[in-house]
Order: C-alpha cells, then structure tokens, then sequence
C-alpha cells in the first residue's frame, strides 16, 4: 500500500455537442488552467466524450480515428508538465467501428492503459452507434494501481469489486450524467467507495445539450466515504489532496476483504 500524497484535479467542463475544434480548445485552456491557476496536480481528470458529446447520428464522420489528435495532445502535455492524465473518454474511431474510449498518460508521456466502456447506456441510445468494450480498465499511477469505468459502469458494483480485487485502491471515472439522476449520482459514487475501501475520482460535465441538463457535481470520495471536494452545476477546476495511505489504514480497520465469503455468493 502506498502513502503517497496527490493533488487531483477535475475538469468540469461544458461540452458542445458535434463540436470537436471547440471542445478540443476548451479542453486545452482549462488544462492550461489546471496547472497554473493552484497547486499543481499530479493527476488530472477529464468527463466522458468530451471531444463529440453525443452527437451519436453524426458520430463516424467526427470521431478521433485511433484516437490520434487526443493522443497527441496528452501525451505531449503529460509530458511538458510532469502530470498524469485520465483523459475522460473520447469518441474513438477504430476500424470500422466507434468506442467510448479513456487514454491515460504518465508523467513522462507515455499511454499507462486504454479502457472502452463496456455498458453502453440506452438511454443515450449508445447501443444503436457505439460498440462496447471488452476489458476491465485496469492500471498503474505513479505505481499505484487503479481502475477505470465510465459513467453508467458505476451502476455495476461486480465491475468495482472485480477491479478492488485486483488491488485498485482508486477507481477514476469520466461521466455525461444528467438531470433528474444526482441521487443516483451521489449515492452509487459513495457506495463504490465505501463498498471497495478505494479513493472514487468522478468528472462529470455541465451544460445542456438539446433537451437533457448535465449538472456536474464532480467527485472525490475517499475510502471512508467523506467527499472531499465535490463541484457546483458550472464550469469550474474542482480540486483535492488525497493520501492514499489511507486505503490500506481503512482496510485494516474494517478488513473487508478478508471477511468476505466468496464461497457462498
Ligand atoms: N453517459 C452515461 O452513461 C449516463 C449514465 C446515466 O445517466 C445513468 O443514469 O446511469
């Protein structure tokens, strides 16, 4: 277990729906922002889907083809600042089909992991346009291992164990959730948390995209389930220190994983 200390950083931004040149340059200011405007973060978040929103009818023509010009930009700013970046999720082109894909970045530059969602959301008709991952996002920052699930992913509490098991003692999630679902927001995020003893980072957007209002509410959770930081329903950098010394501190006080019994369920 780690006692390491980060400052983490969300980017709580709007996003334009089918505008990638727009969405690119917001995203480029507030990262801009993210290391110069308070201490500087060791990891940055971002929401999902950040390049397109979900402009899904016209998702083939503007999705990023093997995610290129995203892994340009992070890895070249990951690089220039010594940070590591969960990049939200992004449109993704590959072959002839469309991922809801996180890259992330190390401190020096270089892809940690990729993870493509693996429960599409109906509701948002992801099914009809995307295709679903087939991994679990699994990796390591600054040597600590995490985990990776986007949005609707938090509503599958196998998924969160499944990575806790693995030794995730943090769990990063980029979201588009709407209005009217904050308790759901709210509670599934808490519950991950305490449920898995881990740190649940979440960056959800803000902004209305045609009929449906996404309120932000951006998290950091740590493994006792005390919110640390949590954003307002605007645009904004929403910010926290976290220790993680005290997964281990947390696990050992109620020891959880070593009073389960998986033989019965
Ligand atoms: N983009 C999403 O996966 C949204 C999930 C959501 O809103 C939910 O209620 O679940």
């Amino acid at each position: 277990m780690s006692n390491k200390k980060w400052n983490v950083a969300l980017l709580q931004m709007d996003i334009a729906i089918g505008e990638p040149e727009s969405n690119f340059s917001k995203l480029e200011t507030m990262l801009e922002q993210a290391v110069t405007g308070g201490t500087k973060p060791d990891v940055i978040v971002f929401p999902e889907m950040w390049n397109t929103g979900y402009a899904l009818e016209r998702i083939h023509e503007l999705a990023d083809a093997d995610g290129q010009r995203t892994r340009e930009l992070l890895s070249a700013f990951s690089r220039k600042h010594g940070v590591n970046l969960i990049g939200g999720s992004i449109a993704e082109k590959k072959g002839g089909d469309i991922y809801n894909t996180i890259y992330a970045f190390n401190r020096e530059g270089r892809e940690a992991a990729d993870y493509s969602k693996i429960h599409l959301f109906r509701l948002m008709d992801e099914e009809k346009y995307l295709k679903e991952g087939t991994t679990v996002g699994q990796l390591k920052v600054d040597d600590v291992p995490a985990g990776m699930m986007i949005c609707y992913d938090i509503r599958f509490p196998e998924l969160s164990r499944k990575l806790a098991l693995g030794g995730a003692q943090i769990l990063f999630v980029p979201a588009e959730w709407p209005n009217p679902r904050l308790h759901h927001w709210r509670t599934l995020l808490m519950a991950r948390a305490i449920e898995n003893q881990m740190f649940v980072v979440s960056c959800n957007r803000v902004g209305i995209s045609g009929t449906t209002e996404f309120f932000g509410h951006s998290m950091i959770i740590d493994p006792w389930g005390e919110v640390l930081a949590e954003g307002g329903e605007t645009e904004q950098i929403v910010r926290a220190e976290i220790d993680m010394g005290l997964v281990a501190e947390v696990r050992s006080r109620i020891p959880i994983f070593e009073d389960r019994r998986p033989g019965l369920y």
